[in-house]
């Protein structure tokens, strides 16, 4: 796959995931992050694997073809990027974009339910450091994920909701939670009730 392209200053989002499979509610988080944010793009990283997550996921090409059977959108990208550089932990991803894209700005997106267990991420105040995050909404995760240790350690950094425009343009470290109508979608209900099918 060729690498997506960024025009200069752009303000561009990146949706981790394993994506084991790609659901509706990653299509809302992105939409949402677009519109909120007022992103110039998405980039998904479908990646080859969750380096907390002890199974493997299915390959990556079944994977990337059904994200982008699924997110189709024209401001929206699904990429293989952490493949090609050869990275799984998301501080390692960063550095090499930005290492490849100097001159656009990245926000990294993701649901509640990975705030709450950010701090055991590979160097994530590394994370912090690199780019604007954004919290996205997620059922029964909110007070789990305001009270994590990241968004403590973090709390002066928070931004509000209402400013969410400008979180793109902001040096970080920088944060902020965004309520939205909510999906109840989870790949691992959709593994689950796959498995069960007759
Ligand atoms: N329904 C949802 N609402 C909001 N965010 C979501 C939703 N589903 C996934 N996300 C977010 O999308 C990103 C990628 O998620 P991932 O591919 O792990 O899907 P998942 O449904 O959480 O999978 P699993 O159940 O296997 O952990 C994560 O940041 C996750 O928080
Ligand atoms: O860098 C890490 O240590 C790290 C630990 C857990 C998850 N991540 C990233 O978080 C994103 C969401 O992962 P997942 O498996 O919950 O979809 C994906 O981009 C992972 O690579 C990264």
């Amino acid at each position: 796959m060729g690498k997506p392209w960024a025009a200069p200053g752009q303000v561009v989002g990146l949706l981790g995931g394993s994506f084991d499979p790609p659901h509706a509610g990653h299509v809302h988080l992105t939409r949402e992050a677009l519109k909120r944010l007022r992103l110039d793009q998405v980039w998904w990283l479908v990646s080859p694997g969750n380096p907390l997550k002890p199974n493997p996921p299915a390959p990556l090409a079944e994977r990337m073809a059904a994200a982008r059977g699924i997110m189709r959108h024209p401001k929206v990208k699904v990429t293989d990027l952490e493949a090609g550089f050869g990275t799984r932990a998301t501080a390692d991803t960063l550095r090499e974009l930005q290492r490849a894209y100097p001159l656009v700005r990245f926000v990294w997106l993701m649901g509640a339910d990975n705030l709450a267990q950010f701090h055991s991420w590979d160097r994530w105040p590394e994370i912090m450091a690199r780019v604007p995050v954004a919290v996205l909404a997620r059922p029964g995760q909110r007070m789990r994920a305001l009270h994590s240790h990241a968004a403590q350690r973090f709390r002066l950094e928070r931004l509000p909701a209402r400013d969410a425009e400008r979180l793109g343009r902001i040096a970080p470290p920088v944060w902020l939670y965004l309520d939205m109508p909510m999906r109840p979608e989870s790949s691992t209900a959709i593994r689950r009730a796959r498995r069960n099918a007759p």
